[in-house]
């Protein structure tokens, strides 16, 4: 939550078009579960989020229990393998300006490779918490949007350093002024 307000606080015209969807689908009741099908922006910048910022960037080690073929390289059983999720989610080969936090790349549907986006590992060792994470990040980033007004502290942009230990930090804790939104004061009185 915290990489995904960053990056909506760095980019104030992706944040105005989650608003607006959220204003236009949802309108002046809070966001809930059966809106999700509606609101395509907002669950595009949450993959948009976790592809440039992948919770876990290097995905937890696997150990293949027989020899096998990987990429043309053969991997004897026993070998420790970590992918890389970081590096494949920023691959020039295979993202158009894969630095760039786009959202909209994940519009299209149409041709998506499945293999080239892995925040939750993929395969039969995935995350078996997929659905509910994504549910909770929808329902958590949705509602922070159509609550408050939210503003960097000062001019500057938000520094995006990274660290990573197992998953991967923000080096600057995220600070940021907000103000309630008038669905807010409804939900509240
Ligand atoms: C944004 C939230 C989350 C992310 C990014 C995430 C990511 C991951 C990743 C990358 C793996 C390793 C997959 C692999 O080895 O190929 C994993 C495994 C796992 N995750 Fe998640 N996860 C999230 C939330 C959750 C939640 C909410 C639950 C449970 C309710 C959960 C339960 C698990 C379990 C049990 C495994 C081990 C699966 C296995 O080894 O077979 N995760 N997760």
């Amino acid at each position: 939550m915290e990489w995904a307000l960053a990056n909506l606080l760095n980019h104030p015209d992706v944040l105005g078009k989650a608003k607006a969807e959220l204003d236009a689908r949802v309108g002046d009741r809070l966001i809930e579960e059966s809106d999700f099908a509606k609101l395509h922006y907002l669950q595009s910048i949450i993959s948009e989020n976790l592809r440039l910022c992948p919770v876990t960037p290097l995905i937890p080690p696997h150990m293949p229990s027989s020899d096998c073929t990987i990429g043309g390289y053969h991997v004897p059983a026993g070998t420790i393998i970590f992918v890389n999720a970081w590096s494949l989610h920023r691959d020039p080969s295979l993202w158009d300006d894969p630095e760039s936090f786009k959202p909209e790349r994940f519009e299209s549907g149409s041709g998506f490779d499945a293999c080239k986006f892995i925040p939750f590992g993929m395969g039969r060792r995935s995350c078996p918490g997929d659905g509910l994470a994504n549910r909770v990040m929808i329902l958590t980033l949705g509602s922070l949007i159509q609550c408050f007004e939210w503003e960097r502290v000062g001019g500057d942009k938000i520094d995006m350093a990274e660290k990573t230990v197992m998953t991967m930090f923000k080096v600057e804790p995220l600070e940021l002024m907000c103000r309630a939104r008038p669905v807010l004061d409804m939900l509240l009185s």
